[in-house]
């Protein structure tokens, strides 16, 4: 057929009308829809939505020339039988966000006849051709109710003809490698083996050469939140410098996977990050060197005990400020004759010290998105190092074109500068470049702690937090809360005449920053706030909650 062409009564179609209905709608789900996190809910409602996701993952990778589309099943630190399923564009990105409203429509057929309808809006949409070659692959986490979605997502390919493969149990960064790596395949300078074990022998080569002249102080002990993390950062470590070669210990926790109801619970980062606590099996004395892993392996957190014991989180921001100041030194040793621009994206939840921290004493540029990865994403990927980190340990280092070729195409002019090229070598092979991955992340960290030689408390006191606090406030309709673009979503627009309240009581504080904006992910606003000091923080965001409860109440 033409491109565009659409015959609701087609081969493809018809195939699809009779597949779906294998994996109808479930009653429980009004309307599913594509969030910051792609779909998510109770593993048990998702088939039909998996269904959904394989005809558009194929459609998507039609769109492209048949380039490869990832689909990740996963529902990341969310309990054990919830679900979900993101698709992963061909650099490994996130998928284009003109197509969410896509995979928000594709699963929100009521019949046979819909779903056919959907799709074949999307091929009159972008004009695409259904006999073109179409390739999809993908792999899931650790959840039991993956192997079944999987049976749903071939579905939805076979009938759409679609050439896929399924790399079984990986974590969602693996996924966004491999993607990469098989769109990259040919090209000059591929991305890596298009294999798991390719995925680790590039990191695992990288950190050994960036390990070379140097020890760590050991051990470090990773919770792996019961997840996936656990299984293959066991393999990782097969490829890595013994510890007789450079000094490392790490001791793998929380890795039952085969108790499904233990994943996530009290432990992993979003545990450790949202409870400030240490999680569950932590038995570290004093200054014993930690972190965790989420459920899917694509965010980190460090922390330690002081005695007391007083816990001490070494978040994103932390990471995000440690591997900004290593890269800039590193850039400053090599004096390239080009200028390379680094610069460090955060949210408005970054700590304003790490941000104070990055301009006036690292001298960086630093610069603010709205919430979501992939607002950072995009705007890191315009610095030739663009470091992006959220506070929840979610992050990754961007390297341009143009830092590639000016850090691998230089001359060392000394001894000791080419030993310092080739740690920044090492680390543009180290850092995934496609997505935040807790793998990837320890590992970079665990080689900048061994450079700079520091402890845990040498870290922490690059810089003094600001004392601050996240709450939530459950109201009515979370969607009157609208911020103003360009604020970082820092001021609202809606509910008129909240923010000049919100600025009205900030005013009163020293050093006081306080906004509020409807989470994406659950049914609630968010308030941060920080100050000089702890006591005003909490008056200061209780004082805010109950100006939204009183709107609330009245708007209802
Ligand atoms: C304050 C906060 O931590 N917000 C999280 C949370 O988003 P909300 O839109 O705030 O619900 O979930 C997102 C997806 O995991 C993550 O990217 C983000 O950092
Ligand atoms: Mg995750």
């Amino acid at each position: 057929m033409a491109p565009g062409a659409f015959d609701p009564k087609g081969k493809l179609e018809t195939a699809i009308a009779e597949s779906v209905v294998n994996f109808p709608r479930p009653a429980e789900v009004d309307k599913f829809t594509y969030g910051t996190a792609g779909f998510r809910t109770k593993g048990d409602w998702l088939d039909h939505v998996m269904f959904g996701m394989g005809l558009l993952a194929g459609l998507r990778s039609r769109k492209l020339k048949g380039q490869t589309i990832g689909v990740m099943i996963t529902a990341s630190h969310n309990k054990a039988e919830d679900n979900g399923v993101k698709l992963v564009d061909p650099m490994g990105e996130m998928l284009e966000q003109d197509w969410e409203s896509w995979a928000t429509t594709i699963v929100n057929g009521q019949n046979p006849e819909e779903t056919v309808k959907a799709y074949g809006e999307v091929i009159q949409k972008y004009n695409i051709d259904q006999d073109k070659p179409a390739n999809v692959i993908y792999a899931r986490d650790t959840r039991p109710s993956g192997a079944r979605l999987v049976k749903a997502l071939e579905a939805g390919l076979k009938a759409t003809n679609v050439t896929y493969k399924d790399f079984g149990i990986l974590t969602t960064p693996q996924l966004h490698y491999l993607v990469r790596a098989t769109n990259t395949q040919n090209d000059k300078n591929p991305y890596g083996e298009v294999s798991e074990a390719g995925y680790y022998k590039k990191i695992g080569a990288a950190f050994r050469t960036a390990m070379k002249n140097v020890k760590a102080t050991s051990p470090v002990t990773v919770d792996c939140a019961n997840g996936v993390g656990a299984p293959k950062l066991k393999e990782m470590i097969k490829y890595l410098p013994t510890e007789e070669e450079c000094g490392l210990k790490i001791n793998v926790v929380n890795d039952r996977v085969e108790q499904a109801e233990v994943l996530n619970k009290d432990c992993g980062a979003d545990y450790v990050k949202t409870q400030q606590k240490v999680p569950q099996g932590f038995d570290g004395k004093a200054y014993d060197r930690w972190c965790s892993f989420d459920g899917d392996a694509d965010r980190i957190v460090y922390y330690f005990n002081e005695e007391g014991p007083v816990f001490r989180l070494l978040d994103g921001d932390r990471i995000a400020t440690l591997a900004a100041s290593f890269l800039g030194d590193l850039v400053a040793k090599c004096d390239f004759s080009e200028n390379l621009k680094l610069g460090v994206v955060q949210t408005a939840y970054a700590n304003g010290a790490s941000s104070k921290y990055v301009t006036e004493r690292l001298q960086l540029q630093s610069e603010f998105t709205p919430t979501g990865v992939k607002h950072l994403h995009h705007a890191a990927a315009r610095y030739d190092i663009g470091v992006y980190f959220e506070a929840n340990g979610h992050g990754t280092v961007l390297f341009s074109n143009k830092a590639l070729n000016t850090i691998w195409s230089k001359e060392p002019e000394s001894p000791a500068q080419l030993e310092n090229l080739e740690v920044l070598r090492a680390a543009t092979e180290l850092i995934n470049q496609t997505v935040g991955d807790a793998i990837s992340d320890f590992l970079l960290v665990e080689a900048i702690l061994a450079h700079k030689e520091y402890t845990v408390q040498e870290w922490i006191t690059t810089y003094t937090d600001k004392p601050n606090k996240l709450a939530k406030q459950v109201v009515k309709r979370r969607d009157e809360y609208k911020t103003v673009p360009g604020t970082a979503e820092q001021k609202l627009e809606s509910p008129k005449g909240l923010q000049e309240q919100i600025d009205t009581e900030v005013a009163k504080y020293r050093e006081g920053r306080c906004f509020v904006r409807a989470s994406g992910t659950e049914d609630a606003v968010r308030i941060y706030g920080e100050a000089l000091s702890s006591y005003d923080v909490d008056h200061m965001v209780q004082t805010v909650a109950d100006l939204i409860n009183m709107r609330s109440g009245s708007s209802g």
